[in-house]
């Protein structure tokens, strides 16, 4: 029975998509190491932001397939560990953008009006309207950083209230911040120009503490600061300190390094300016229904054997790509297997060549296939899509990719596997053809025309009378069926190559007696 583990709360539309395939297990706020015991009961994960998923939990994970996390930032996934394990990650990248760019201005709203404090103080009996006066965001410059899907829907309705927008996102284009009505600038400048910063940018090495007490030092008295992005982003004591100290005027936090925030945290403890929420960002019932639906459906697809529509851990290869390029990605799978066969050994360096329309068809995709194709060889079922290049890379084999438009050798092009080992070199050569067919075009620059089937023996022989009856009749001996044949030859009693598709396995006594025939170079059983 396929089981998913629930481990965080999610919206009920996403269990009733889940139960549709699997056995369903809410089990929520268990302690890492109990989520470490049963994890490999499981063949899905389905959580938010409250479960963090460790390399210990993945390393204990023995049937797990993928990991879904029903929101955006992937951070309390160790998703190296996963891809090393061939685990798929996947998300919700657009399901709660609208939530989090709306608290984020809420949170702006609440800190421009003092309305949690105003609250707090009417609620316990006074009746204070000269403390809490606020300031307009009316012609306010705002500070976006971060410009991506939740950045630029702030940036929009900022817009639309008569804030300035000003942006600091390294990988945002001219044209786009243009198109957008938003200023760019370096960091540096925003953070000393902005009446309010907004950040919308992911946790990553690179941002950890970006926002430290030297850059807060560069910001207005009168500015005020929200992060409704990830902890750690901001240096919490230091922030403490500044809107305690007047260094700016207030700041709004909805996450933080660490969650949920300790009792003793700096931030607890400063009474004015600022508004903290408990990572509240995403959630609407709205936005919880969209991830656990989005989530839960891409959990039931890859149960179900179909691809994920946002994998975080196959660059390249959503739904759409793998469906488009379903035949080709079978090419590059089935001639990865066939090259590793004719190579018997390990493989040093595979170059893969798109030759003619192949070219015109994402490369990385294709190469991922071939080097699962390849691997599975030898690594059997758990060599995946996830896996295929880290497996490789770990294995130092070279990958050289080439693409030669101008060959014209097919009308849909062809894709070409040439590996280098210590046993030697080999190359395979296929194409797809108009009706979807799979052929293989050449074998070790031999040309042939084979559709691929589950068994088959490869040969490299002198081409000489006799030799192809030998062949058949040993075969015949050993009660191997023949369902077809195909010799390749550049020359007249030169070398050539015989490709033969077989009903039965071949058995090990059968190829010692076709190595033993006179003018074999070559013989190589393939399963595919
Ligand atoms: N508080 C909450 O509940 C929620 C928080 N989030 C968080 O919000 C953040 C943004 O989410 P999305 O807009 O969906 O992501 P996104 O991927 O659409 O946008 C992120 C943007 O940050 C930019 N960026 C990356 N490194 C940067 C750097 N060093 N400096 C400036 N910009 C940089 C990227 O170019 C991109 O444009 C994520 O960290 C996500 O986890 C998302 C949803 C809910
Ligand atoms: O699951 C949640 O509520 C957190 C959402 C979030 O932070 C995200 O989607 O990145």
């Amino acid at each position: 029975m396929t089981k998913v583990l629930v481990s965080d709360p999610i919206d009920q539309a996403g269990i009733d998509i889940l139960s549709q395939v699997a056995q369903v297990d809410l089990r929520t706020g268990l302690p890492p190491e109990q989520l470490r015991e049963i994890i490999g009961d499981y063949d899905a994960l389905m959580i938010r932001s409250g479960t963090t998923v460790t390399a210990d939990i993945i390393e204990a994970a023995d049937k797990l397939r993928i990991i879904g996390r029903a929101g955006v930032g992937v951070d309390n996934v160790d998703v190296p560990a996963a891809t090393k394990r061939g685990v798929l990650v996947v998300n919700s990248p657009e399901g709660n953008t609208i939530a989090a760019a709306e608290h984020a201005l809420a949170l702006m709203l609440s800190l421009s009006r003092h309305v949690p404090h105003a609250h707090a103080s009417t609620m316990a009996g006074g009746w204070d309207r000269k403390t809490y006066v606020g300031n307009e965001l009316y012609k306010k410059k705002l500070g976006v950083v971060g410009l991506g899907k939740i950045g630029s829907h702030v940036a929009r309705v900022a817009t639309a209230m008569g804030m300035e927008l000003l942006a600091y996102d390294p990988f945002v284009s001219p044209e786009r911040a243009q198109q957008m009505q938003v200023k760019l600038l370096p960091l540096a400048e925003l953070f000393a120009e902005a009446d309010y910063i907004t950040l919308h940018l992911p946790r990553t090495p690179d941002t950890e503490n970006l926002v430290n007490a030297a850059l807060l030092r560069t910001m207005k008295p009168t500015a005020r600061l929200v992060n409704c992005a990830r902890g750690g982003i901001v240096d919490e004591a230091a922030l403490a300190e500044a809107v305690e100290q007047g260094v700016i005027a207030g700041a709004a936090l909805d996450v933080y390094a660490k969650e949920p925030l300790a009792a003793d945290s700096p931030l607890r403890t400063v009474r004015e300016r600022l508004v903290l929420t408990p990572h509240l960002g995403a959630s609407t019932t709205e936005a919880q229904e969209n991830v656990a639906i989005d989530v839960a459906e891409q959990i039931r697809d890859v149960l179900l054997g179909l691809p994920a529509r946002s994998a975080v851990n196959i660059p390249g290869l959503n739904a759409e790509v793998m469906e488009q390029l379903k035949p080709h990605l079978q090419l590059a799978e089935t001639l990865g297997q066939l090259v590793s066969q004719l190579a018997g050994g390990a493989i040093s360096e595979l170059e893969v060549r798109l030759q003619g329309e192949f070219a015109s068809h994402p490369t990385q995709p294709l190469v991922v296939a071939a080097l699962k194709g390849m691997l599975s060889t030898a690594l059997g079922d758990s060599i995946n899509y996830v896996n295929a290049s880290l497996e490789a890379k770990d294995r130092g084999i070279h990958v050289l990719e080439v693409k030669d438009a101008a060959s014209r050798d097919y009308a849909g092009g062809s894709l070409q596997l040439s590996s280098r080992s210590s046993k030697g070199n080999h190359s395979v050569t296929g194409a797809v053809f108009a009706d979807g067919e799979l052929r293989v075009t050449s074998i070790d620059e031999f040309p042939v025309n084979v559709t691929p089937s589950r068994h088959m023996l490869f040969t490299r022989h002198r081409d000489m009378p006799g030799i192809i009856g030998q062949i058949g009749s040993v075969l015949g001996e050993h009660n191997v069926n023949i369902a077809s044949m195909q010799v390749g030859r550049r020359i007249v009693r030169g070398d050539a190559v015989m490709v033969l598709s077989l009903d039965d396995p071949i058995p090990p006594s059968l190829l010692a007696c076709v190595h033993a025939i006179n003018g074999i170079q070559e013989a190589h059983p393939v399963t595919l």
